[in-house]
């Protein structure tokens, strides 16, 4: 194993190993080019480590000193200009709604990252509520406060 290696390691059984790869944003692990949703995953990963390395000369650097704060504050921004964009006609509008969508997804990731939090773990929550629908869960939340 080559390189410069950083391990975060976070709660009971979370343990991160990262190449670094602060310099660049250059995917630390080639990506192989069967899954078109990898982009995200080495993206949490590139704000994983911004979040520990803090280079200088990175937007997310300077999102993340601004903290909950300044990350909130662009995430708001950005849902709006996505919610704007969604109702564009034509091929031109689809497209914007797609670039406004990856600003908020990546602003969001970047929250993620400054609360230590893993793309994976959004997964996993997603998962689990996978094949349970909205109104079923909403319903058996306001059984439970009963
Ligand atoms: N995916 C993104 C990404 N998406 C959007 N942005 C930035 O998010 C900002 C969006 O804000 P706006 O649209 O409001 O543009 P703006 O008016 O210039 O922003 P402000 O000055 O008002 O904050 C822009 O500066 C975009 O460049 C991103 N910046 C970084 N990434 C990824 O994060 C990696 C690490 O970036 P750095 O940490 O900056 O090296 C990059 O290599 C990319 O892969």
């Amino acid at each position: 194993m080559g390189g410069t290696w950083l391990a975060i390691i976070r709660g009971p059984i979370t343990i991160w190993i990262l190449p670094l790869s602060s310099k660049t944003n250059k995917s630390p692990v080639p990506a192989p080019s069967s899954d078109p949703l990898l982009p995200l995953s080495r993206l949490m990963t590139t704000l994983a480590e911004r979040a520990v390395t803090r280079p200088p000369g990175s937007y997310t650097t300077k999102l993340l000193e601004g903290g909950t704060e300044a990350i909130g504050k662009k995430i708001r921004e950005e849902a709006e200009e996505l919610i704007e964009a969604v109702d564009e006609d034509g091929d031109e509008g689809r497209k914007h709604a797609v670039y406004e969508a990856g600003d908020l997804i990546y602003h969001t990731l970047v929250m993620l990252a400054h609360r230590g939090i893993h793309l994976d773990e959004v997964a996993a929550e997603l998962a689990r509520r996978e094949g349970t629908s909205g109104l079923a869960e909403k319903a058996a939340r306001k059984k439970g406060n009963n």
